[in-house]
C-alpha cells in the first residue's frame, strides 16, 4: 500500500497571540510556510505583519502559541538563536551601518560563520587570517549576487535608497539563511526598483532555494511574486491560500485589496 506524504513545512505557527498591555497585535494566529515557498504576509496598517515577524525571529515572546522551525517546536527563542538555526531578516527601516562600506556591512551578516576566536583574530593567527579570506569569498559571492560590487567600498550612507535596501537584503543573504524575513523590502521604491528587488527576491528563492516570508503592500508585486499569501485584518488571519485563491476571497476583498491599497494588477512582476 503507498502512502503519500506532503512534505513538512519549514516553518508552522499555531495559536500565536501577542499583546502589548490593552493593545492585542496578534489573536490566535496559525499557518504553515512550506520550504522553498515565497510566503507573502498582507493587510492594512497595524494589522499585526510586522509584529508576526519580530514572534518569528525571537524579538517578541507571545503569551500564547507555539513556533515550529525546521521541526523544533519552541516557545521562547531570542533573535540570536534564530539566526544560529537559519533565520535572517531585514527590517522596515534600514538598519545598516551608514558610515561602513557596503563590503564591511555585508561581512557583518557572516558573524555566525566566523570559526576563529576574538584572540586569533587579536593577534591575526593564521586560523583568522583565513577565516577572513573565508568570510569574505562569501561576502563577494552576495555583493555579485545582487550586482553591487561597483559599490563595495562605497560608504552606505552615501547610496541611494533603493541601493541600501539592496545591501540590506545582502547582509541578511551573508547568513546563508534557510528562511528569510524581509519586511516591507520595497517600501518607498519607485517602480523600476520595486521591479528589480522583485526580481532578486525571485533569484533568492529559485537559485539558492531559500524560503521567504515577506511583508508587502503592493498588491501587485505580492501576486506576482509569491506562492502563498496569508491575510491579517486587526490581528487575526482572514485569509490564507494561494495568490489567486486569495484574490478572489470576498472577506479578503472587503477588508482589504478593494479598498486601502493598490488594486491587483496595477504593477509588480510578470508571472514567472
Ligand atoms: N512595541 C509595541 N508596543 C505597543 N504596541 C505595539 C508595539 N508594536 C506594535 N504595536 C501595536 O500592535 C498592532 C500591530 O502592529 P504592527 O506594527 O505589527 O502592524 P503592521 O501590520 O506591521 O503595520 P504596518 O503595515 O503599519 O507596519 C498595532 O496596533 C500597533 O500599534
Amino acid at each position: 500500500m503507498s502512502q503519500s506524504h506532503a512534505p513538512a513545512p519549514l516553518l508552522e505557527l499555531s495559536g500565536i497571540t501577542l499583546s502589548f498591555q490593552a493593545v492585542k497585535a496578534i489573536s490566535d494566529i496559525g499557518f504553515a510556510v512550506q520550504p522553498g515557498e515565497i510566503c507573502a504576509l498582507i493587510g492594512p496598517n497595524g494589522a499585526g505583519k510586522s509584529s508576526l515577524l519580530n514572534v518569528i525571529n525571537g524579538v517578541y515572546q507571545p503569551q500564547q502559541g507555539s513556533i515550529r522551525f525546521d521541526g523544533v517546536v519552541r516557545q521562547r527563542m531570542n533573535p540570536h538563536d534564530a539566526a544560529r538555526r537559519g533565520i535572517a531578516r531585514t527590517f522596515q527601516n534600514i538598519a545598516l551601518f551608514k558610515g561602513m562600506s557596503v563590503l564591511d556591512n555585508i561581512l557583518t551578516g557572516r558573524r555566525l560563520h566566523r570559526r576563529s576566536t576574538w584572540l586569533e583574530q587579536a593577534l591575526r593567527l593564521p586560523r583568522a587570517r583565513h577565516d577572513d579570506d573565508v568570510q569574505r569569498e562569501q561576502a563577494e559571492r552576495v555583493l555579485a549576487f545582487l550586482r553591487i560590487q561597483p559599490w563595495r567600498h562605497t560608504p552606505v550612507g552615501t547610496l541611494p535608497y533603493g541601493l541600501q535596501k539592496r545591501v540590506e537584503l545582502g547582509r541578511a543573504l551573508a547568513a546563508q539563511p534557510r528562511l528569510l524575513l524581509l519586511d516591507e523590502p520595497m517600501a518607498g521604491m519607485n517602480a523600476q526598483e520595486k521591479q528589480e528587488m522583485s526580481l532578486f527576491i525571485r533569484d533568492i528563492n529559485r537559485e539558492l532555494g531559500t524560503t521567504v516570508v515577506l511583508i508587502e503592500h503592493d498588491i501587485g508585486v505580492v501576486l506576482g511574486l509569491s506562492h502563498h499569501v496569508v491575510v491579517l485584518d486587526y490581528g487575526r488571519k482572514i485569509g490564507d491560500g494561494s495568490p489567486e485563491a486569495v484574490r478572489n476571497d470576498p472577506q479578503v476583498l472587503r477588508a482589504y485589496l478593494g479598498t486601502r491599497h493598490t488594486a491587483p494588477h496595477r504593477q509588480g512582476v510578470p508571472p514567472g
